[in-house]
């Protein structure tokens, strides 16, 4: 992000603007990157729903969300004086084609008002199995003609599996070119991953090591301490390993395992982080249960909350098969990381939130110090934190002191808050900017989507064949089910978590 280029005017449509994501997060951010000075001087909000708001209700119902949910609240009435005014509420159903017609009247509205062309961002918030359609409304009423100036982004999940995923794309590369296509991971806004490239490739220091020579084996954990809260019926048609791994942690994967771009333009980290998703071993149905770990949370108790088993939730199904627990050893096989195992776990109800990736070097090759020195003898490690923490330790031998050759490992810390103060950026702050820029590097290509989708597919369909037995098999509040254990634990591993 920069505040130097001169910006294009903007129109932004959120549809679903009455919705939970336009008011905790995509409004939030607009407020953050407005007085921030990443918007255009010339900008305006619409937000669409069928729920009845005057301007001046939608508007209060929005700064409820900013003083919730947004980064910054100080200022909120002075700074919400000059920002609302930029926005409106439209109440009409995305299913009516007059819906599109009042649509473009706005767009000329504007362009005249401000005597420019306009980028126009339509943005669907809205649940998945609406956003086609919608997409094809747009197509149909000529306001995605232009193909330089509007930009449609897709929230996740997107396609339920790989077949829908394909026709998907396939419908979208009908109507629109992909540089029109914004497919979120919001996980890739974030500045813990965003720095994950810093880290390795604007460092001399650990790319030499980065491979199967001298890294054991990598974990990715992105754990939540809440259960599926309102979320049933989504989640019912979902699971952990649609939710989370699909998208995120398969991401996250390409971002540990990628090789050095040799740009930043957006299809070149692309194509590089595509080149993992290819290499990624896709698991047999009869290999799967080695390789992969469900889990359901039951009753409980997380930080002194009464937590409901998941079957007892809102939308839930009373026998439900849906994992809120997923754990899978992948294997990235290329010449860079042949034979080294990524384990990698999500779920719901865990013990914290955490999301850190955990990189574990080899041993080193030689040991000469005596055994009374060794006893605390650990492996180097590096830890990125992506949140809540966000830091980055590299663990290593250090001589205690005192008279003897003792040696503890020890953590060199790179704390984001110690540096940069605790006012990061939300993910979806950087998003925007970039959908506004018209900088894609952030988000999925097609092909990326399909390959991670290709990757899970067995999975899915392994799971479905075998409904689960023993579900619920974990207590909210602890690291999921046993199983999970003993999948890392088969190759000699513990899984890590952060120290308290
Ligand atoms: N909420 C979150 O934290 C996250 C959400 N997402 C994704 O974001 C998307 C939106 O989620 P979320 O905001 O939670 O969903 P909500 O159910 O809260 O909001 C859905 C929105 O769609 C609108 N809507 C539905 N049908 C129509 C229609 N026919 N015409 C006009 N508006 C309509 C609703 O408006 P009204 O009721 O007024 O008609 C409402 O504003 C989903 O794809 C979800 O998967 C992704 C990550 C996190
Ligand atoms: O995409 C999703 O992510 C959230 C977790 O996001 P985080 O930024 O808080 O880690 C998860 O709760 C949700 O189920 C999923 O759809």
């Amino acid at each position: 992000m920069t505040t130097e280029t001169k910006r294009e005017p903007t129109i932004i449509f959120i549809f679903g603007g009455s919705g939970d994501l336009a008011y905790r997060k995509l409004v939030p951010a607009l407020y953050n990157l407005y007085i921030d000075k990443y918007l255009p001087d010339n900008f305006y909000i619409y937000g669409i729903g069928r729920s009845e708001y005057s301007e001046d209700q939608y508007i209060d119902y929005l700064k409820g969300g900013i003083a919730s949910f947004s980064r910054r609240k100080e200022a909120l009435d002075e700074t919400w004086k000059v920002f609302s005014p930029h926005i409106d509420y439209i109440k009409a159903d995305l299913e009516k084609d007059d819906t599109y017609q009042e649509i473009s009247n706005k767009i000329a509205e504007k362009e005249k008002e401000w005597n420019a062309k306009a980028v126009v961002m339509f943005y669907m918030s809205v649940a998945p199995q609406l956003a086609p359609m919608i997409a094809t409304k747009l197509y149909e009423h000529g306001l995605t003609a232009d193909a330089a100036h509007s930009r449609m982004v897709f929230e996740k999940p997107f396609g339920h599996d790989l077949e829908s995923a394909r026709a998907l794309n396939i419908k979208l590369g009908e109507m629109f070119e992909e540089r029109q296509i914004y497919r979120i991971d919001h996980y890739l806004g974030k500045e813990t991953v965003q720095n994950i490239l810093a880290l390795r490739f604007a460092n001399a220091l650990f790319e030499p090591l980065w491979n199967c020579n001298y890294i054991d084996h990598v974990q990715i954990t992105a754990a939540e301490d809440i259960g599926i809260e309102s979320r049933g019926s989504y989640y019912e048609g979902a699971g952990a390993l649609r939710d989370m791994v699909q998208n995120h942690i398969l991401q996250l994967v390409c971002m540990i395992a990628m090789e050095a771009p040799v740009s930043f333009a957006a299809d070149e980290i692309r194509n590089k982080k595509l080149d993992v998703l290819k290499a990624i071993r896709r698991w047999r149905k009869d290999e799967v249960h080695k390789n992969a770990v469900r889990g359901q949370y039951g009753e409980g108790w997380i930080h002194g909350k009464e937590i409901i088993a998941y079957r007892n939730e809102k939308g839930v199904a009373p026998n439900s098969p849906v994992e809120t627990f997923a754990a899978v050893k992948f294997y990235v096989d290329n010449w860079r990381w042949r034979g080294i195992p990524f384990f990698v776990r999500t779920g719901k109800a865990m013990q914290s939130k955490s999301s850190l990736i955990v990189i574990e070097f080899k041993p080193a090759p030689d040991y000469a110090f005596p055994p009374e020195a060794g006893e605390t003898w650990r492996p180097n490690r590096l830890i990125i934190s992506i949140q809540p923490q966000m830091d980055i330790r590299l663990r290593f031998q250090a001589k205690q002191p005192g008279p003897q050759m003792i040696l503890q490992p020890v953590d060199m810390v790179f704390s984001y808050t110690d540096a940069y103060g605790d006012n990061a950026p939300e993910a979806y702050e950087t998003l925007l900017e970039d959908v506004i820029e018209g900088n894609p590097t952030l988000f999925m290509r097609a092909d990326q989507v399909e390959k991670a989708w290709e990757i899970i597919q067995p999975i899915l369909e392994a799971w479905q064949t075998r409904p689960p037995v023993d579900f619920p098999n974990y207590t909210p509040g602890t690291w999921g089910p046993e199983d999970a254990e003993a999948l890392i634990a088969r190759d000699g591993y513990n899984w890590t978590t952060l120290p308290k």
